[in-house]
């Protein structure tokens, strides 16, 4: 990373603790609450970005419930609720098709190994898929009915999850950022990955130890060209690492 000025600081933050995250459930676009220790890491992760120092202009989330109410949380902590908040679907998690609400044995148990390893281990593979009639289908959901049938789902691979937020990170999220503006992503696991590949240059090979952790504020300071100079995790000013390197 270079060591030039800074332009502006951009945060991404997985959502708090979910139900499922807890009972060890595939999740994708399932719109699951968050736990009540997601709650308490949604609020901290608000303190601790106001007692850094840290505002906003603008805020991203999902259309899922546990990225939205994290992202409130945040605001309500940092008295921001009167931020301008962007939902957008192409936000959402990797959609996890017919894995989604399974525990990891029952899925491989259901599917075998190799289809459950390949598509945590290789960016091209696809999880079994649902089928078109399957109410859990986007595509037969009211919330995404103003959503053109052939974008939305039945499962994605690691790369389709990077293609498909591809249209909204070149032509909404990076002119914002290029106008200085500062900006709080509040989203999910691999769906944060694919901005991490895209912000520094990485394969998902590279990105796939990458710890994405559950209410902790990963920090991106860009320069003009909006490439990273220094990448963080966030922590309480009175721990031990205020600041450490990513
Ligand atoms: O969907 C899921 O199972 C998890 C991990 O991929 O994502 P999230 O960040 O939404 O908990």
């Amino acid at each position: 990373m270079s060591t030039d000025q800074a332009l502006t600081r951009l945060v991404l933050l997985r959502h708090g603790q979910s139900i499922w995250n807890h009972e060890g459930r595939f999740t994708g676009w399932s719109d699951v609450a968050l736990s009540v220790r997601g709650e308490v890491e949604a609020k901290q992760a608000g303190s601790i970005l106001k007692q850094c120092g840290f505002t906003f202009d603008v805020c991203f989330t999902s259309e899922l419930k546990r990225a939205q109410h994290t992202l409130a949380l945040i605001q309500s902590a940092m008295q921001l609720d009167q931020l301008p908040v962007y939902r957008d679907w192409r936000l959402n998690e990797r959609h996890y098709g017919a894995l989604e609400g399974l525990r990891r044995l029952e899925a491989v148990r259901k599917f075998g190994i190799w289809p459950i390893l390949s598509c945590q281990l290789c960016s091209d593979a696809i999880p079994p898929m649902l089928t078109t009639e399957d109410p859990r289908a986007p595509a037969n959901q009211m919330r995404y009915a103003s959503i053109d049938r052939a974008c939305l789902p039945l499962a994605e691979s690691l790369l389709q999850t990077m293609n498909r937020v591809q249209p909204l990170w070149r032509d909404t999220i990076l002119p914002e950022i290029r106008q200085g503006k500062r900006l709080l992503i509040v989203s999910h696991k691999n769906l944060l990955k694919t901005l991490v590949m895209q912000l520094e240059g990485l394969t998902p090979w590279q990105v796939i130890r990458l710890p994405i952790t559950t209410g902790k504020p990963l920090c991106y300071e860009l320069d003009i060209q909006l490439k990273p100079i220094r990448r963080y995790y966030l922590t309480a000013p009175d721990s031990q690492s205020f600041r450490t390197q990513g």
